[in-house]
């Protein structure tokens, strides 16, 4: 079964597009004023070919802000042609109150959608009942499949592609289940042919969940393999477009920066010039990992993590960018982006990137979010208030006060890497600010180990300092006659292992 048949309504008729229309924006009604539903038409003249959609958004409090879902959509694709929003409960039935269901009905036949994005999480139930309403073949897509579908483009790896195939699975499954019951209550005889696609799908869920175990556990390895070459892990995490992949890009040691390198002053976070990508799929799986770290001004621009060679406060790192949370997402489809949750929660650290240029209510939201889908990691979170450069010292006093905020409105039970969060640091990657504070911030929270060795100066003595180098922790040599005497500084246990070799090294 498609997704599709899942979510849309059963009739094949070809749905009408909107004439072009010079008309940016007109009001249908009279609610701009004080009653603060809206229901607008608009045309987008930018995107010609993109498919028309009218989004829809309910909240029980404020009044829906659909700066985020219009965003999404664009990205996936979709021309904005019309709003619904709504102040109210939820509604069992279509989320929205029935008469806002019907208005929405009737703006998406007025202006020729071909789908209704909902900024929220239909129940499957809710998703076929306003697919019942709406004019026949208008799709109805909420977050979580808008995100599906974006990323439905773009996983071109083994990972990527079962990561996305088992979050398709998840969403569909339930929605399948309510279509068979709905098949099955108007002819029963179609009940077995139901049964057993759902059980199908069930069968291809295990399979994927299986294929992934086997991909994370390669990952694991290879991240211990990493550690015992000497890296220190440090992963970047945090909400879409806050700026993780720029700051990747920073810190990584072969500067490919377009944007921001040069002004920056490249080399205040410490660089080598051995730096290159590292595919977080390994051999025969190159297409995820080894790509450029794309930065632009739009949602989900990063859709795999990649992991690149960086020196950061004189420690030998590899720092992976990954994949941004999303207000919304259910937990299982998060959690189905393993790779991401993976590497933040198996870092030696991991630097939460908040972007301070937000409202502070979007900030909080967003990093409520981040938060929770992160939940606990192995290694010290650092967070960092990115785009300092954006506001000024009023603007940052108020990001760090929502910063604080929405870390003390989360329960330390449910998200325990709250407990453990110091104060962030503010940067700037366009205008190079803070970044040094920040590598002394990673190297700080890194395990570090000290130890002074002597050796008697031969063979072996030579090839344990070589061992030790290509691991990055010799921070000092000392000739004196017969002897080599060697200060190590590092990743505890490659320093525990160097001394072992240089104790192993003949006395003559
Ligand atoms: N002014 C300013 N803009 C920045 C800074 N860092 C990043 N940006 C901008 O923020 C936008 C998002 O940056 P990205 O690095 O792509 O963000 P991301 O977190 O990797 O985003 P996704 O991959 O989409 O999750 C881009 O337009 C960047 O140019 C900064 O220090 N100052
Ligand atoms: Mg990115």
């Amino acid at each position: 079964m498609s997704r599709d048949d899942a979510t849309t309504n059963e009739t094949t008729e070809p749905s009408e597009t909107a004439e072009p229309s010079e008309t940016a924006e007109t009001s249908k009604s009279d609610s701009q004023g004080a009653d603060p539903d809206r229901t607008s038409v608009e045309t987008d003249l930018t995107a010609a070919d993109a498919t028309p959609a009218v989004v829809a958004a309910r909240s029980d409090g404020e009044q829906p802000d659909t700066t985020e879902i219009r965003e999404l959509a664009a990205a996936a694709g979709y021309a904005v042609v019309g709003e619904v929003t709504q102040r109210r409960r939820e509604d069992p039935t279509y989320d929205l109150g029935r008469g806002k269901a019907e208005e929405l009905m009737r703006l998406a036949a007025d202006a020729g959608a071909e789908a209704v994005i909902y900024d929220g999480g239909l129940s499957p139930g809710q998703t076929f009942s306003l697919g019942d309403l709406l004019p026949p073949g208008t799709a109805v897509i909420d977050r979580p499949r808008l995100v599906l579908e974006l990323f439905a483009d773009a996983a071109d790896s083994r990972a990527a592609d079962r990561q996305l195939e088992l979050a398709r699975l998840r969403y569909e499954l339930p929605r399948l289940r309510e279509a068979v019951a709905r098949d099955a209550s108007e002819d029963v005889r179609l009940q077995p042919e139901g049964d057993s696609r759902v059980l199908d799908v069930e069968k291809r869920i295990e399979s994927a969940e299986r294929a992934l175990g086997e991909i994370a556990d390669d990952r694991a390895a290879r991240r211990a393999e990493r550690r015992d070459a000497g890296f220190d892990l440090v992963a970047l995490a945090g909400y879409t477009n806050a700026g993780k992949s720029t700051l990747a890009r920073r810190l990584a040691d072969e500067v490919d920066n377009p944007d921001f390198g040069d002004e920056a002053g490249a080399r205040d976070v410490g660089r080598t010039d051995a730096g290159r990508a590292d595919a977080d799929e390994g051999e025969g799986d190159p297409a995820e990992g080894d790509g450029p770290l794309a930065v632009a001004d739009r949602p989900f621009e990063t859709l795999s993590t990649t992991t690149r060679r960086a020196t950061v406060g004189g420690r030998r790192a590899l720092v992976t960018d990954t994949v941004g949370f999303l207000d919304g997402l259910p937990h299982e489809a998060v959690r189905s982006f393993r790779t991401t949750i993976d590497a933040v929660r198996a870092a030696d650290c991991a630097l939460l990137v908040v972007d301070a240029s937000d409202e502070p209510a979007d900030l909080r939201r967003k990093l409520r979010a981040s938060l929770t889908a992160i939940e606990a990691t192995e290694g010290p979170v650092i967070p960092v208030l990115s785009k300092a450069d954006e506001v000024g010292a009023d603007g940052l006093a108020a990001a760090v006060e929502a910063y604080e905020d929405a870390v003390a409105d989360l329960d330390p039970r449910d998200t325990p890497v709250v407990d453990a969060l110091r104060s962030p640091i503010p940067i700037s990657v366009r205008e190079g600010t803070g970044l040094a504070d920040l590598a002394d911030a990673v190297a700080d929270s890194l395990p570090t180990a000290t130890a002074t060795v002597e050796a008697p100066n031969g063979g072996d003595a030579q090839a344990a300092l070589s061992w030790a180098y290509d691991r990055g922790v010799v921070a000092d040599v000392d000739y004196c006659g017969e002897t080599v005497a060697v200060e190590l500084a590092g990743r505890p246990d490659v320093v525990a292992e160097a001394e072992r070799r240089f104790a192993d090294a003949p006395s003559s």
